[in-house]
């Protein structure tokens, strides 16, 4: 039986956000809506429809939708469809919308006026933001927002997103319909065959009448990109930006991270005492905080990444990074395109995937997928953070470098390298390697918006919360019970988890996995940790906490590990992590974007492979070596 699907969509106008790239709509539907969508400073953030309310002035309820960007109406890459078809009234389960709020550039509105006749000849009523303005007025390039208005036949209010400027304006527009509702046809000739042509001739003449019609360089960006994208001085800087990253999430975390862990030893010990001996004690104590409260102690640490991230992001130096590593990106055949969805992918891998929809080429949007999750995401932050400080001697090398932020960046380079190789791969089994020089555009530098960078990481902050007090404490409470019960039969010495359901299942897995030097105890915490890496480290510690004789059972899981791993075992796990699949919801986003389960099966299939190898490869020479 087929289903049939029937849209019901909200009563009442629908308004949407149409613009270039990177203009500022996401920032003008935040300030219209109240929402918190994610605002940076490069072409493509935006990548599916997303919908807040608000109300006009005079009190009317509204829908807004905020789109991704598009330089024109003939869509190139899913991404930009979206748009076009939410504009044609095309779009599965929306109508057409009421009203067109274009977004306007203000430095750069040759490129996008041209958006807006498309729009006005679709005969769609619009209104204009004229965004920006604050960085145009910098820049000496005064609009006049009447002449404006007169020469494109549309109402134009003069904003500046990030700071809420003209929104008022805007929204008292909004319930003025006669004004913009005779605008749509103000322009007639511009339905004549070669459309192109005329809406550059139309564009011209607009500039002209506007006294506009010279381009200004931005000179502050330009100067900057001088040393930023010099062939020696721009990689140079680049590899300096991604050290001094690493070694801030060792270096900053320490007085915050001490500070988590010294709560949750004393949480323990009070629980410990309050609670008798028996399954309550060993659930609050064993599985709660010995396991979950292991894994919050990575808080400050996911922090400072994200803080360096939306940094990075908001300044607009992300795309020179892309036009950096072009080259590099190139002589494996993917093209700079990819740069931005990997690079999201070191969030997570979810929002990466999601972002190759403005990647137009299919085949080189599925190769970007497919190496999406060999970039470091956050969750593993935490695994690569505790080995590190287990394994790892804080010592300074090389005048001024510190050990422990080196071996992180290393991790990350090796995901990195590991995904171009199989990047690489992947080309070769495709028709012809062409690569299309990269055509990005490169955003003005700004001050990174500081509300920008605190509500970005208070959502990091949120959604790692989150995952510990959700799927996190599920698995891990799952874990101890499967590690209690059935309990220590009469008169057996050695803990009761060895008697345990997953006691035996470690000790069946370790059988796979001895050869890359894992015990039970790290077998076992794989397999809660498939949901989500981070859970590897809870269940660790309720495994080594169930595991430990009575006296030192509150003790945290670094010093545990250090004691009882040994310095290879370690190095494996390490390259475990940088290559496995553990990661059940990217798999899942992987099938969505990809349409079928062929992709996911095959991902989860050539990494489990990728991470056997690289684990056997790191366990035997490192073993080796220090023998
Ligand atoms: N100076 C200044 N910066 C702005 C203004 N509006 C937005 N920005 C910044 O411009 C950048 C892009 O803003 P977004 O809202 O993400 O742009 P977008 O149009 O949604 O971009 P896509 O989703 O990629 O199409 C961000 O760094 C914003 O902080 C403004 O009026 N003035
Ligand atoms: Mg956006």
């Amino acid at each position: 039986m087929r289903e049939a699907i029937i849209h019901l969509h909200p009563a009442g106008p629908l308004l949407a956000l149409v613009g270039n790239p990177n203009c500022g709509k996401t920032a003008l539907f935040n300030r219209l809506t109240g929402s918190q969508q994610k605002v940076a400073n490069y072409a493509g953030v935006t990548v599916e429809r997303k919908e807040g309310r608000l109300s006009s002035a005079a009190g009317k309820n509204l829908r807004l939708l905020d789109l991704p960007g598009t330089y024109s109406l003939h869509p190139r890459s899913p991404d930009e469809r979206v748009t076009c078809d939410v504009l044609a009234g095309r779009a599965r389960g929306e109508k057409r919308p009421d009203l067109v709020i274009c977004v306007l550039d203000a430095t750069n509105l040759r490129r996008t006026l041209r958006l807006v006749l498309a729009v006005k000849r679709m005969g769609l009523p619009c209104v204009v933001a004229l965004n920006m303005t604050d960085l145009a007025d910098r820049r000496g390039i005064h609009i006049d927002a009447d002449k404006l208005s007169a020469a494109i036949g549309v109402p134009v209010i003069r904003t500046v997103a990030t700071q809420g400027v003209g929104v008022d304006e805007l929204k008292l527009l909004l319930d003025q319909r006669e004004v913009w509702s005779a605008a749509v046809d103000a322009l007639p000739e511009l339905s004549s065959p070669s459309k192109q042509e005329t809406d550059h001739a139309a564009v011209r003449q607009i500039l002209q009448a506007l006294d506009l019609d010279q381009q200004l360089p931005h000179l502050p960006s330009d100067r900057i990109d001088r040393v930023l994208l010099h062939p020696v001085l721009g990689p140079l800087i680049l590899l300096v930006v991604l050290f001094l990253l690493f070694q801030a999430v060792f270096s900053w975390a320490e007085g915050p991270k001490d500070l988590i862990e010294s709560a949750i030893g004393w949480l323990g010990q009070q629980a410990g005492s309050l609670l008798a001996e028996g399954w309550l004690h060993s659930l609050i104590v064993d599985g709660l905080i010995a396991g979950v409260g292991g894994v919050l102690v990575f808080l400050p640490q996911i922090l400072i990444l994200f803080f360096f991230i939306l940094v990075l992001e908001e300044s607009g130096y992300l795309p020179r990074a892309a036009f950096l590593l072009d080259r590099l990106m190139g002589s494996v055949g993917l093209s700079g395109r990819s740069f931005i969805p990997l690079l999201s992918s070191f969030a997570c891998a979810i929002p990466g995937i999601m972002a190759t929809r403005s990647i137009a080429n299919p085949r080189d949007r599925l190769v970007t997928i497919m190496i999406a999750p060999l970039m470091t995401c956050s969750a593993r932050l935490p695994v690569y953070a505790l080995l590190i400080g287990a394994f790892i001697p804080q010592r300074v090398v090389w005048g001024g470098f510190e050990l422990q932020g080196l071996v992180l960046l290393g991790l990350y380079i090796a995901g990195i390298l590991g995904a171009l190789a199989v990047a690489w791969v992947l080309k070769r089994f495709g028709s012809g390697a062409q690569v299309r020089p990269l055509m990005m555009e490169l955003p003005n530098y700004h001050w990174p918006n500081p509300r920008n960078v605190l509500i970005g990481l208070r959502q990091r902050a949120a959604i790692f919360i989150k995952r510990v007090g959700g799927i996190i404490l599920c698995l891990t409470l799952l874990l101890w019970a499967l590690s209690s019960f059935p309990g220590k039969p009469e008169g057996a010495s050695g803990a009761p988890i060895e008697y345990s359901v997953a006691g035996m299942l470690g000790r069946g897995l370790a059988q796979v996995f001895e050869p890359i030097g894992f015990n039970w105890q790290i077998s076992l915490a794989l397999v809660p940790g498939l949901a989500a890496r981070e859970i590897a480290i809870s269940a660790l510690g309720t495994v080594y906490a169930l595991s430990a004789r009575a006296e030192d059972a509150a003790q945290a899981l670094t010093p545990l590990i250090a004691q009882s791993w040994s310095l290879p075992t370690a190095l494996s796990l390490l390259a475990w992590f940088v290559f496995a699949p553990q990661c059940l919801a990217t798999l899942a986003a992987v099938r969505r974007e990809t349409g079928g389960l062929r992709m996911p099966l095959i991902m989860t299939g050539y990494l489990f492979g990728l991470a056997y190898l690289a684990s056997f490869i790191t366990f035997r020479i490192s073993t080796w070596l220090l023998a």
